[in-house]
Order: structure tokens, then C-alpha cells, then sequence
């Protein structure tokens, strides 16, 4: 197992917005995180994240507590957030070299996946640029690359495919897949469930807060007739 989590429950502004969420993720298989708008699908990847604090619950990765070994626990861990959060004073190159240094990353191992990334990405010409001159999706890219540059036991990835031109998506999805091969267990969510398809071994439904239904992905046809229609 790399990532579980037990009984985590969160609240905001004393309302509750997960509900005793439990869950074992099996190394280098991928998992959709599906649910309607607002069912906390955000809240779960944050509280990982430890952006977000929960009231109750243990987070594990690989036996490492969430509570008791934070930074090691980190380490373990990266993240594709829904909107990205560049910091302004940074070249998009820079980013990449302070992911290098966070999660100890060889030189020579990440200016190798800078350069891989940034082609397959079509920004190899906007390394030395700050992100108020890339665009959406140019910044977009540079917060996805910066997460995929450590090889992390778990990937959280919330909502990656919305703002890239296909091309990136599709190369996004190849990566992904290729990340889970070689070990990594990704948590994904997405509105586009096409790509879901393609992607996820298994899917996690929330509904307001809480786990409804889990199960194979294949399995996921016939409840999401029910799910999305009733
Ligand atoms: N800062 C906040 N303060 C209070 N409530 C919040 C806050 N952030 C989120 N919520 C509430 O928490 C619930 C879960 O939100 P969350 O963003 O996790 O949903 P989601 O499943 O990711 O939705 P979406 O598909 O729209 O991205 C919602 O009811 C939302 O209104």
C-alpha cells in the first residue's frame, strides 16, 4: 500500500465537508476521484497536501504519518493542482530548479527531464520567462512539469486536462501512464471522463463528502448512468 487514509473528516467554517473518508491505494495504479461540483474532491487532494486541515483522520504514505514526519512525508508526494500557484519573482527554469532542490533531484537527472518536458510541452523557449508573461496554459504547463520532475511514490492530480491545447494533454496522459508502470499511485480527478476511461484502474465516488461507491474502473458504466442522471 503507498497512500491510505482513515477516517479523515474535514470542516470549514464549522460545516462539515468530508465525512470520515477512508482509503488503501495500491502502488502504481491509478485512481479516479469522481463526484459533482462541490463534493470535496479539491478538499481531499488539499487535506493530503496538508494545505488543508483536518479535524480528524490519520494520512499515511508508505507507513510515513502525515502528522509526525511532515517533510518526509512530502517528499513522498507531489501535486497538480487544479489552478496553478506560480510564485511571481521565478522563471519558469527557476521553478524547475527549486523542485530539484525540494525533492533532491541529481542535476544532471533534472536538467535531462527539463529539457524532455519543456519539448514535449512546446515551452522550451519560455524557461527564462516569469509567469505574468506566459499564458494560462503556458503556466499551466510549467506547474505540472514541476510536479512530474520528482519520482514520488504518490501523484495527486486535480483537474490537469482542462486548460492545455491537446496535444499536451494527450502527452500529459501518456506520462501519467508511464509514472504508473514504473510505481507511482496517482490520485486523479477530472470532469472529462473519456479520459478517465483511458486512465484509471479504479474510481473512488465522493457525494457530498462522503464515499459512495468504489470499484474498478470498468466497472464504472453502469453507475455513472445512475450517477450523473439521477
Ligand atoms: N474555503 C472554503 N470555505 C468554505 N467552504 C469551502 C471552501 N472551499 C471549499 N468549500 C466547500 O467545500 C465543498 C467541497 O469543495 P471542493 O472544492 O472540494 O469540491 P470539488 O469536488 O473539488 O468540486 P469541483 O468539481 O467544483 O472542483 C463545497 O461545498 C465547497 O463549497
Amino acid at each position: 500500500m503507498t497512500l491510505s487514509l482513515e477516517q479523515v473528516s474535514v470542516e470549514l467554517a464549522r460545516e462539515k465537508i468530508l465525512s470520515s473518508i477512508s482509503f488503501r491505494l495500491e502502488k502504481g495504479a491509478i485512481y479516479a476521484l469522481i463526484g459533482h461540483n462541490g463534493a470535496g474532491k479539491s478538499t481531499v487532494m488539499k487535506t493530503i497536501m496538508g494545505w488543508q486541515e483536518k479535524k480528524d483522520g490519520r494520512i499515511l504514505i508508505d507507513e510515513v504519518d502525515q502528522d509526525r514526519q511532515f517533510a518526509d512525508f512530502k517528499r513522498k508526494l507531489s501535486y497538480i493542482p487544479e489552478e496553478p500557484f506560480l510564485l511571481s519573482e521565478l522563471t519558469a527554469m527557476q521553478h524547475f530548479q527549486l523542485y530539484g532542490q525540494s525533492y533532491h533531484i541529481e542535476e544532471a537527472v533534472l536538467n535531462e527531464r527539463v529539457k524532455r518536458y519543456a519539448e514535449k510541452f512546446e515551452i522550451e523557449d519560455k524557461l527564462n520567462e516569469y509567469p505574468e508573461s506566459l499564458s494560462k496554459g503556458m503556466r499551466q504547463k510549467v506547474q505540472t512539469i514541476c510536479a512530474l520532475l520528482p519520482d514520488v511514490p504518490v501523484l495527486l492530480v486535480d483537474e490537469p486536462f482542462m486548460g492545455l491545447d491537446i496535444y499536451a494533454a494527450d502527452y500529459l496522459e501518456y506520462l501519467l501512464l508511464e509514472k504508473a508502470r514504473k510505481g507511482t499511485t496517482i490520485l486523479l480527478t477530472s470532469h472529462q471522463l473519456d479520459r478517465m476511461r483511458q486512465l484509471a484502474d479504479y474510481f473512488i465516488m465522493l457525494k457530498h463528502g462522503r464515499i459512495d461507491q468504489q470499484g474498478l474502473m470498468k466497472d464504472f458504466e453502469g453507475l455513472s448512468r445512475r450517477f450523473y442522471h439521477e
